[in-house]
């Protein structure tokens, strides 16, 4: 763990293994902290916080861009390490290092531009204004699917805003995690700015939401958990940022251009296996076209090479545990019974009895009843059934507790302006399966989330804003 610009064991000394999901192979351990690391993190983490407000944006904005060049001139070893203990294929991860990197650049200049405003007073004798302020001490908690870019895309603007951190990574995937604290501490970030604890996730969050010195909670991962936070961070009145889960729908229309459509569902369904928040979930195509689709789709699919993410020829890496596996392996099952049929894939790879493979997935004859239209799979499985016409593709689109992510393939702008204007999602690509940049405001409408993360929005979650009267 690393609190307060030191590297720590647990007080108890325990740790926990990290595995590789390819293998079950152990790649490492890390402190099992728990209650007392959590407060200990948190003092660190307050008393820190008073100094690094204090500091001028121009200030915190070197040190973040600082940061950048540290993980970028780490990149490899980095993303090594991802690819380790998360299992995605190697040129993914380094993908995912120069993502997360963006949020430290991106951030390191929007410190610059933290406005107030002034009001014209109704009083002659009254100066009003507006100001902007840190929050104060924020706690991170973040998911194993993207162990590098959840967190800087947290501390990226919480760090800007001028607040401190204490995070608490995935148990799966915590050493990517502490590579991140380490460019940090080269990059001269001072003790106290940012904490990781490592260790018991139940312990340590409810340390973080009943200490009224953390004014912020930032959650990323499942819907059930960010309940529970958010259930939570109401004892203390915190400000909450929950980002979780999705179930995108993907819409082609008989217009699309179908070569781009169904690239568009290979790089949306099977990045990281499947196992992104924004993965198209349904895929929706126009009766007239879907035969000519299916079959385009099924032949990109079976160029897909499932292996070690360490091998450059992988392009479809395990999934994180058996428990992920079991769900995938439910999902499938079940449309089958209900008689989907399986187009290509639909087994796990029995070459690897130590991680958990699927072979990249297509199933057709689906209908909206199936287990796999209704909760989010995070796996390599697309479900493809077929819609009439824009009203009522937009309905069934429509009809899920999600709102994170949604993708539209036309070449026409007004069913394009149609879709993106009546789509309840919080994020909508237009011919463009992969939007998720640092520069546009990430999340989700109804139980996808709460607030923003990128884009100028992501900084405003980590301020308060002050109002100011002056009587003169
Ligand atoms: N919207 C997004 O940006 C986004 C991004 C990535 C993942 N996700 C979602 O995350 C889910 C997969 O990630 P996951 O399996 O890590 O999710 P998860 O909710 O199981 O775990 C996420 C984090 O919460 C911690 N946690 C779990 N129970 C806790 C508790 N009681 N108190 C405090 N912390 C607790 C875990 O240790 C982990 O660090 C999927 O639903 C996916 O859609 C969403
Ligand atoms: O899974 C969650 C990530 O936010 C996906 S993305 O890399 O930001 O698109």
């Amino acid at each position: 763990m690393y609190i307060n610009g030191e590297w720590v064991k647990a007080l108890s000394g325990d740790s926990f293994p990290v595995t590789n999901p390819a293998n079950g192979q152990q790649i490492g351990a890390v402190p099992n902290g728990g209650s007392e690391e959590a407060k200990l993190a948190v003092d660190a983490a307050a008393d820190a916080f008073p100094q690094w407000a204090a500091k001028t944006a121009e200030e915190r904005s070197h040190l973040l861009r600082k940061w950048y060049e540290c993980i970028l001139d780490n990149k490899n070893e980095i993303a090594e390490t991802l690819v380790l203990e998360q299992g995605k294929p190697l040129k993914e991860a380094l993908g995912e290092i120069t993502y997360a990197a963006s949020f430290l650049l991106w951030y390191s200049e929007e410190a610059k531009r933290v406005y107030g405003e002034t009001i014209p007073a109704s009083a002659p004798d009254k100066r009003i204004f507006v100001v902007k302020q840190p929050v104060g001490v924020v706690a991170a908690i973040t998911p194993w699917n993207f162990p590098a870019a959840m967190i800087t895309r947290k501390l990226a603007p919480a760090l800007a805003a001028g607040c401190t951190a204490v995070v608490k990574p995935a148990e799966q995937t915590p050493l990517t995690a502490l590579k991140l604290a380490e460019a940090a501490e080269r990059a001269g970030i001072p003790k106290g700015v940012i904490n990781i604890v490592t260790g018991n996730p139940e312990e340590i969050g409810e340390v973080w939401l009943g200490d009224s010195r953390v004014r912020k909670i930032t959650f990323t991962g499942s819907t059930e958990v960010g309940k529970l936070l958010m259930r939570g961070a109401a004892n203390t009145v915190k400000k909450v940022s929950l980002e979780l889960g999705g179930h995108a729908p993907f819409i082609v229309f008989a217009d699309a251009d179908i070569d781009k459509a169904v690239e568009g569902v290979i790089q949306s369904k099977f990045r990281n296996s499947g196992q992104t928040c924004v993965c198209a979930n349904r895929v929706y195509v126009q009766a007239p076209i879907i035969e000519k689709f299916v079959a385009k789709l099924r032949e990109e699919t079976k160029k897909l090479t499932v292996g070690d993410g360490l091998d450059p020829a992988t392009t479809i890496g395990p999934l994180i545990d058996e428990a992920a596996y079991r769900k995938v392996e439910s999902h499938i099952e079940d449309a089958i019974t209900r008689g989907g049929q399986i187009e290509c894939g639909g087994k796990r790879v029995s070459a690897y009895e130590d991680g958990y493979f699927v072979e990249p997935t297509i199933i057709s004859g689906v209908t909206d009843d199936m287990k796999i239209m209704q909760e989010e799979t995070f796996g390599p499985v697309a479900p493809v059934l077929s819609f009439s016409d824009v009203e009522e593709v937009i309905r069934r689109a429509n009809n899920s507790p999600f709102g994170l992510a949604a993708y539209a393939f036309t070449e026409n702008l007004k069913t394009a302006i149609t879709v993106y204007e009546q789509l309840e999602y919080g994020i909508v690509g237009i011919n463009d399966a992969l939007p998720s940049v640092a520069q546009a405001p990430f999340g989700g409408y109804k139980e996808s989330g709460l607030g923003r993360e990128g884009g100028h929005h992501g900084i405003e979650e980590f301020l308060e804003t002050k109002y100011v009267s002056i009587r003169i």
